[in-house]
């Protein structure tokens, strides 16, 4: 578990004057967050992670929210909807058929805009601000759109976002319409659009807002935070396991960053470090190929396919974070069938919780691993449903039964409930 330490404050002059700074996980240089904007490393091209002179403790959170945890974070305040405070669901009938000690589901569709995304959003476009950009933008498989485009509404910025054409649920795209953003379709699949984002970023068009942007997983984190406060209210101590659909793998990156900084600050040991656990859906499925074959990148998937169509991803940019959490924290990820993701989804809805299809996953993921004896029957598992029922009304329509016509009579109704 020696991978869970952090480093310590850089020495270079100016780089951590505002408390934060970005640190190359490649090649271990650090760069100040807002003279320049930087998205990964200008040295060496590296992922970057916020750092800050000061780790975070329990008792040291305050308010509500997201926004409650601002001592892990780059701002004291942002752009708010407000956002997190999402529940964190019993489902005991589920917890009985699965079969383990306990099973809690966090549901990240009760944010604003209906999915976690919201929670880098916050972060995100308040870093935005503070750089003094105009224009933001993503590529998306479309929750990141939807919450794009409703917080650079709030703050009164230009959106536009690139979707891959014909995939991307009703929702996410009224969603994104709605609120503003300038839509563009592109014929190709999400990594295509990102490839393009990147590009536009880099000539200084827009203020890139994906996960590669390390500012948004910094706001992700505090899904952590809030699972671990909660379950350790509930229960009194850790749950031995998080259970996560996997697109971009920035959620994983963002989970494995809330538990370093709270075993470098002494509230989390490490020992009882939850162990991260990624589902994909088997035809888009990178990172679980990586972690088989013990790789320290994922290889590009060009052909994805899958129900689950916010995590139809084959090159995970955050897939040189999130491995590393995946096998430090001692965990695993599997790969799921859209059978399997749409029973889920059923399974969940039958407790009261509606998810969208990719979330259904961490639950579809849960019950595999179970069956093949990965998870042990007295673990205690958190599943992150990270989307809203309503995203995606189609699936949701497919997912369940029709409704049935009935002739205009109290008479007809009654004959039609005896049939
Ligand atoms: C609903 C939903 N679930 C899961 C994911 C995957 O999250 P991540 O990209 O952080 O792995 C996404 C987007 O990628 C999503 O929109
Ligand atoms: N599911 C995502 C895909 C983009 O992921 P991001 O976290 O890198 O923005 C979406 O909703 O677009």
């Amino acid at each position: 578990m020696a991978d869970l330490a952090l480093p310590d404050a850089p020495d270079a002059p100016g780089v951590a004057d505002d408390g934060v700074w970005l640190h190359c996980i490649e090649c271990g240089r650090d760069h100040a967050p807002f003279d320049d904007i930087i998205y990964t490393c200008p040295d060496c091209g590296g992922l970057l992670e916020a750092r800050y002179d000061r780790y975070p403790t329990f008792d040291g959170f305050d308010g509500r929210g997201v926004w409650r945890y601002n001592v892990a974070l780059p701002f004291e305040a942002g752009v708010t909807l407000p956002e997190g405070d999402t529940p964190l669901h019993r489902v005991p009938r589920l917890r009985e058929s699965i079969g383990v000690r306990n099973l809690r589901i966090k549901h990240e569709g009760m944010n604003p805009t209906g999915s976690f995304k919201d929670r880098g959003m916050t972060v995100g476009v308040r870093v935005a601000e503070e750089l003094g950009v105009d224009r933001l933008a993503c590529a998306s498989t479309g929750n990141t759109s939807a919450a794009l485009a409703a917080y650079g509404a709030r703050a009164g910025l230009q959106t536009l976002v690139l979707l891959p054409a014909g995939k991307v649920a009703a929702g996410k795209i009224a969603q994104a319409s709605l609120h503003g953003a300038r839509i563009l379709e592109v014929d190709g699949n999400f990594d295509a659009c990102l490839d393009i984002v990147q590009g536009l970023a880099d000539r200084g068009e827009a203020y890139l807002l994906n996960s590669l942007n390390p500012f948004r997983l910094e706001g992700q984190k505090t899904i952590g935070l809030e699972i671990l406060e909660a379950f350790r209210d509930d229960h009194g101590r850790f749950p031995d396991r998080i259970v996560l659909p996997v697109g971009n793998a920035g959620n994983t990156a963002a989970l494995y960053k809330c538990f370093r900084e709270l075993v470098a600050g002494g509230d989390l040991a490490e020992e009882d470090v939850p162990k991260l656990t990624g589902v994909q859906a088997e035809g888009a499925a990178p990172m679980v190929e990586a972690i088989e074959e013990g790789l320290e990148d994922t290889r590009r998937w060009e052909h994805v396919e899958t129900i689950a169509t916010a995590i139809r991803i084959g090159n995970p940019v955050n897939a040189p974070k999130a491995l590393p959490g995946i096998r430090a924290t001692g965990g695993t990820a599997v790969s799921v069938s859209d059978s399997g993701i749409t029973a889920a989804q059923r399974d969940l809805a039958e407790e009261g919780v509606g998810v969208e299809p990719a979330s259904a996953a961490s639950v579809a993921g849960l019950r595999k691993l179970r069956e093949e004896g990965v998870v042990d029957a007295d673990e205690d598992v958190v599943c992150l449903t990270t989307g809203h029922l309503l995203k995606d009304p189609d699936a949701a329509a497919a997912a369940g039964s029709d409704p049935e016509p009935v002739a205009n009579s109290t008479e007809a109704v009654l004959e039609h409930l005896a049939e």
